[in-house]
């Protein structure tokens, strides 16, 4: 590295006064925290007195507000995401002391959905790893935990079926969604012969994303799929002759070093996680909203379901359809639209629609990604 030339007297005059004045703002932003924080406890008093069941402390509509207003009054330098980011985990402290918000995530620990809790909620939570998708369903059912994170699309392998098929026989809502960037490693142990690979362990989703560039790189190893990532990155711990495909936090997490970065194949690799809870949530004001119809098999049954969402002028965001697996559940379409349920139009196409429907149940609204 080059030596940097000594200093001038006036630059190093300079370099204190910028950090006297860096050390002033840190003052005023350190009481302001604490003022919101107090202005935080407060609420929690009043939403006590207000109560008398249940007190929810968490508000997803208001917590997209006050970030999607970080972001609206940002003139930079820093850019709205990084605005945000800060907003996200200040609001995270605030509501720990409201009460600490207990998060079941698909895990185990270093999973991207973990980083997507994280990422929606902050780091005061406390995130709860669970070994299966339909246990993060049952953690919350059963009150153990507030909130569940689930992933449910990917941009290059589609849905995830399993996550679809736990909303079928759930009685909980989607209060939110998170969108991930997903960049894969190649990552191995340090008793790991390099030049040996002949397994590499990964989800399968995973598998799938880095297809061509296993095919690439090592057309003979053996492709492992195993129940997650980090579950990847624990397996290759042990064994000198493997490798796991895993994200950033698996390989932190483990101790694993990466032999090769950013595998995907697609650039723009990304996740969608659902947020689930116990609770419906009002209008944030930049909403969506997510149904499941079931329709009579009859001629037209796709067109009866979807016309009506096109005369209300109701924007689909995502059509899929699962095998019924039962009598009546024929043809059983997941539909996710722009707004919120309570909306004037949506209500009006719902209307519609659960005349002709054979069954129909609204999975939530919730306010859209901010971040
Ligand atoms: C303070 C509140 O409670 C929680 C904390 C929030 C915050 O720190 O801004 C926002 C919403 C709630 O999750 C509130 O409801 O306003």
């Amino acid at each position: 590295m080059a030596e940097d030339k000594p200093m001038s007297e006036s630059e190093q005059q300079q370099l204190l006064k910028l950090r006297d004045r860096i050390d002033a703002i840190d003052a005023d932003i350190g009481r302001l925290i604490s003022e919101r924080a107090q202005c935080a406890q407060d609420v929690a008093e009043v939403k006590k007195a207000h109560s008398d069941g249940d007190i929810v402390y968490y508000r997803p509509e208001r917590e997209a507000q006050v970030l999607r207003k970080a972001m609206d009054r940002n003139k930079g330098p820093l850019d709205d995401e990084e605005m945000a980011r800060l907003f996200r985990e200040i609001m995270s402290a605030c509501l720990a002391l409201e009460q600490p918000i207990k998060v079941a995530f698909l895990g185990p620990e270093g999973t991207f959905t973990e980083q997507a809790a994280l990422k929606h909620f902050g780091h005061s939570a406390v995130s709860i790893p669970m070994s299966a998708i339909d246990e993060v369903f049952r953690e919350v059912e059963a009150g153990a935990a507030n909130y569940g994170v689930v992933p449910v699309e990917n941009s290059t392998e589609g849905v995830v079926n399993h996550t679809l098929d736990n909303f079928m026989d759930s009685g909980l809502k989607i209060c939110g969604e998170v969108e991930l960037r997903i960049h894969q490693h190649l990552m191995v142990s340090d008793i790991t012969k390099t030049e040996n690979i002949t397994r590499i362990y990964s989800h399968s989703q995973s598998l799938a994303q880095c297809r061509k560039w296993l095919d690439a790189h090592y057309p003979n190893a053996e492709r492992i799929a195993v129940n997650s990532n980090a579950e990847a990155a624990k397996r290759v711990k042990g064994e000198w002759n493997a490798a796991a495909i895993a994200g950033e936090m698996a390989a932190d997490r483990y101790d694993l070093k990466k032999l090769a970065e950013k595998i995907e194949d697609q650039p723009d690799n990304s996740t969608r996680f659902l947020i689930i809870g116990t609770e419906e949530v009002p209008p944030s004001g930049c909403d969506k909203s997510s149904v499941v119809i079931a329709m009579h098999n009859e001629p037209g049954a796709l067109h009866n379901l979807l016309e009506p969402f096109h005369r209300h002028n109701v924007d689909l965001t995502r059509v899929e359809t699962r095998p019924s697996r039962s009598g009546n559940w024929n043809y059983v379409f997941f539909i996710d639209f722009e707004g919120h349920i309570t909306d004037d139009n949506i209500a009006a196409a719902m209307k519609e629609i659960g005349e002709k429907a054979s069954d129909i149940k609204v999975l939530g609204a919730y306010p859209k990604a901010v971040l």
